[in-house]
């Protein structure tokens, strides 16, 4: 790490992003309060998860950023509407796994901060509306959407992802209640998963809930494969389980070394064949960046920098990452980026894991191009073209963006009290689920 002497002052740059975010939460509660989503070009209201059934995402979104800012009014004013006007009896089919890193993530992280025991009993509300899911799966896989109202389950073609990414927040319900069901079924879904792995310790990424068959060839450690390995590591951090370990350590072993390429010196992540190994394709998801956070935080942080490395190259030519860029020829194959976090999530993981002010530069400039390019009359925009001069904009702001880059960038340049830097751990939605310090 750098010496103290060389250090710089991120005070100014920490306060920059508390007064952008408190700027656009005020737009939000005077223009969208409970929406899902509001429309930052317009000032408009938008739902999310179901057409005309707004749960209020990017205020459930928000609670646990404002409160690591230490904006406690804000804090209240949301948890105000949370307890008056959050009602999941919502006859509608809802996502199963959307539902569960945003609500009962957002939820779970927002008791955890503040200890206001009706939060919890929202997070377990909307959880057990979920399990139907899960219990009438003939496999254990959970089936892609469930009626939060009368439990109806659809969709069985899904994928490891969507089967996969339970076991941070289903793990902390199961701790915070005492009912275990909500571990057992995260955890079963994601062994039906591995003990389908190929000869080459691969996964493929598509599978039927119904009959447990793989549905394609394809391995991809970006969508929809990425969370699933996330999940793994993390579900053995937070709760000591050692399968979830050896199987994230047999599945990330085979990765490494059958899944992984360098080109022009730059490590990258090819999707190849998860039967035969052979490279089809070498596009790169920005959102599997934050592949190189969860490489150095469980151990492979050389591999985890030089991945960085590639993304921060990728940075440094657009300014703002497509969302796809073709490595071999580093142009950009979908020029839209919708306020994507990933690099700044792996970069707080890389800068914990290192202390490596590098990380915090990256992070830096991540911010100040986010602030140039997508900030707008009410809010920051998704942009539609990151080639254009100056890049275009659509009127929607994801709801991620409440409790994802905006908290990232906090927690690297404010060095807040409400933070155990040395144990925490939040969730692939940014959630804090541990470390918060009341
Ligand atoms: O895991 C996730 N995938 C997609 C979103 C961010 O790109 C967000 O919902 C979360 O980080
Ligand atoms: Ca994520």
């Amino acid at each position: 790490s750098v010496p103290g002497s060389a250090r710089r002052d991120w005070k100014p740059v920490a306060d920059a992003v508390r007064e952008e975010y408190l700027w656009a939460w005020r737009q939000y509660v005077e223009r969208a309060l409970g929406a899902d989503h509001i429309k930052p070009i317009s000032g408009g209201r938008g739902d999310f998860f179901v057409e005309g059934h707004s749960v209020g995402l990017s205020l459930v979104e928000a609670v646990d950023t404002l409160w690591l800012m230490e904006a406690d009014a804000e804090v209240a004013r949301a948890v105000q509407w949370i307890v008056d006007d959050l009602d999941f009896d919502i006859d509608a089919p809802f996502q199963v796994f959307e539902t569960n890193i945003r609500m009962v993530g957002g939820l779970a992280a927002a008791y955890h901060c503040t200890g206001d025991q009706r939060l919890l009993e929202r997070a377990k509300d909307v959880a057990d509306r979920l399990l139907p899911a899960f219990t009438q799966s003939p496999t254990g896989l959970p089936y892609r959407y469930v009626n939060l109202a009368t439990g109806a389950v659809s969709d069985p073609e899904t994928n490891i992802v969507e089967i996969g990414t339970y076991i941070a927040e289903f793990g902390v319900l199961s701790q915070w209640t005492g009912d275990n069901r909500y571990y057992d079924l995260a955890k079963r879904a994601m062994r039906v998963a591995y003990d389908k792995r190929t000869e080459l310790g691969l996964l493929p990424h598509d599978i039927n809930a119904e009959t447990g068959q793989w549905r394609n060839r394809q391995a991809t450690i970006g969508p929809p494969g990425d969370s699933y390995y996330e999940y793994l590591w993390d579900g053995y951090r937070l709760f000591g389980d050692p399968e979830l370990k050896q199987w994230y350590d047999t599945l990330t072993d085979a990765i490494l070394s059958k899944q992984a390429e360098r080109h022009d010196g730059l490590l990258w992540f090819p999707q190849v064949d998860a039967f035969t190994g052979e490279v089809l394709s070498r596009e790169q998801s920005v959102l599997a960046g934050f592949y190189a956070g969860l490489l150095a935080e469980s151990g492979h942080v050389v591999e985890g920098r030089a991945y960085h490395d590639a993304f921060n190259l990728v940075q440094d030519r657009f300014g703002v990452i497509p969302t796809f860029v073709d490595y071999s020829t580093m142009t950009a194959t979908r020029v839209d980026n919708a306020l994507r976090p990933e690099f700044a999530d792996s970069a707080l993981m890389l800068w914990s894991a290192t202390g490596d002010e590098v990380f915090r530069e990256r992070a830096h400039t991540h911010f100040e191009n986010m602030v140039a390019t997508s900030k707008t009359t009410y809010g920051f925009a998704s942009l539609t073209d990151v080639t254009a001069k100056p890049p275009s904009q659509e009127d929607t702001c994801p709801g991620y963006w409440w409790s994802e880059q905006m908290k990232y960038y906090w927690l690297l340049f404010s060095d807040t009290p409400r933070l155990d830097y040395r144990d925490n751990y939040l969730s692939t939605e940014a959630n804090l689920l541990r470390g918060a310090r009341r």
